[in-house]
């Protein structure tokens, strides 16, 4: 007998909706806490701009009146899309386990950014050498498939405090577009962007081959978890699933560029609240992805135009929730420090 999880009945995207329904909301108490310490601190109220609401936003949904970062997490999902044999990307699929080497030797760009933040990382391989079918042709998952993909993503969140939420799988900004085209409707080419750096031919492509995969699989306006089976992608799935574990574990997320947003907004599209606990990192240069934060209510805390993946702009995001968090543990009082109130 097949589980339940493994059942093709439809059971298992109902397990997920299910559990989102049941997701914890903000500790009010550990907010004002925050905000109560902060009134007290030696710098004129609100001086401190964003790295306050930060602060916040880690007691919130750390529930913890005291707020600190000590096992932060750089968390890359890894994988390969038959989309590519479409020409919509820059660089062969080979890259992809070459890349998983690299980041096992600690000669990728996020390993760098890991050791000067002080962030573990774990790189995750999602069937790395078995790429998933081509969305233009075909699902890229049956049901069972998908769901047991979310719940891996759900598993592999374990002992961290924060959540840097990162991928790699070459032709992921195509699958990414597909998403966010079935999600929000437009034109295709609203959605594509260079990637790895594609030419204007490439782009082009791209744009026809959203189209075509997005028209197959019956959108826009189908469900979102729908969205993700045909249209969708193994390291957007396990990021889905990360997301959620990382809600029901009190762990708040960061979410790193384009790919990874794509998660979100299948999460944001199935419950507006369910990116409660997540802030974006960066905005990616990927030409759509400031269109996609504005869809999913979320301010990018950076800009560099850095357009990498793999964790990356999420682990340059971690330094500026620490040193808020620094700042609001270790400052004096006024009374401490014998400064006078205005
Ligand atoms: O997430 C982003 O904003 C982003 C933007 C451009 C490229 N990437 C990375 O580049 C790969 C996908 O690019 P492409 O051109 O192969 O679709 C994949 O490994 C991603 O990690 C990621
Ligand atoms: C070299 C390379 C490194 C990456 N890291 C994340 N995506 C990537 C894509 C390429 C091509």
């Amino acid at each position: 007998m097949p589980s339940p999880s493994h059942s093709p009945t439809g059971l298992p995207f109902d397990d997920i909706r299910d559990l989102l329904t049941r997701m914890p909301g903000p500790d009010e108490a550990a907010i004002a806490a925050v905000r109560a310490r902060d009134a007290e601190l030696t710098k004129p109220a609100g001086a401190l701009g964003r790295l306050e609401t930060i602060v916040e936003w880690v007691a919130a949904w750390s529930a913890n009146p005291k707020p600190r970062v000590d096992r932060p997490l750089v968390a890359i999902f890894a994988t390969s899309h038959g989309v590519t044999k479409q020409g919509v990307s820059a660089f062969p699929d080979a890259v992809n386990r070459q890349m998983l080497d690299n980041f096992a030797a600690g000669g990728a760009a996020v390993n760098q950014l890991c050791v000067a933040n002080d962030i573990g990382l774990k790189v995750f391989d999602l069937a790395i050498d078995v790429p998933t079918p081509d969305i233009s042709e075909e699902d890229a998952f049956d049901e069972a498939a998908c769901a047991a993909t979310i719940a891996f993503g759900m598993e592999a969140i374990v002992g961290a405090d924060l959540l840097c939420l990162g991928e790699m799988g070459i032709g992921n900004t195509t699958i990414a577009a597909a998403v966010h085209h079935a999600l929000y409707g437009g034109e295709a080419a609203d959605w594509v962007g260079r990637g790895t750096g594609v030419d204007d031919a490439g782009l082009a492509r791209k744009a026809e081959v959203v189209a075509r995969a997005v028209a197959r699989a019956g959108g826009p306006g189908l469900d979102p978890l729908e969205v993700l089976r045909r249209v969708g992608g193994r390291e957007i799935a396990a990021t889905v699933g990360a997301i959620i574990a990382a809600r029901l574990q009190r762990i708040p997320v960061l979410l790193d560029g384009y790919v990874v947003t794509a998660a979100a907004a299948i999460l944001h599209a199935l419950d507006p609240a369910s990116l409660d606990h997540c802030i974006a990192a960066h905005r990616s240069a990927e030409a759509a992805h400031g269109r996609v934060l504005e869809k999913i209510g979320k301010r990018p805390l950076l800009d560099l135009g850095m357009r990498l993946g793999e964790g990356s702009g999420a682990a340059l995001a971690c330094g500026i929730v620490r040193n808020a968090l620094a700042v609001h543990q270790g400052m004096a009082t006024f009374e401490q420090a014998a400064v006078s109130r205005g």
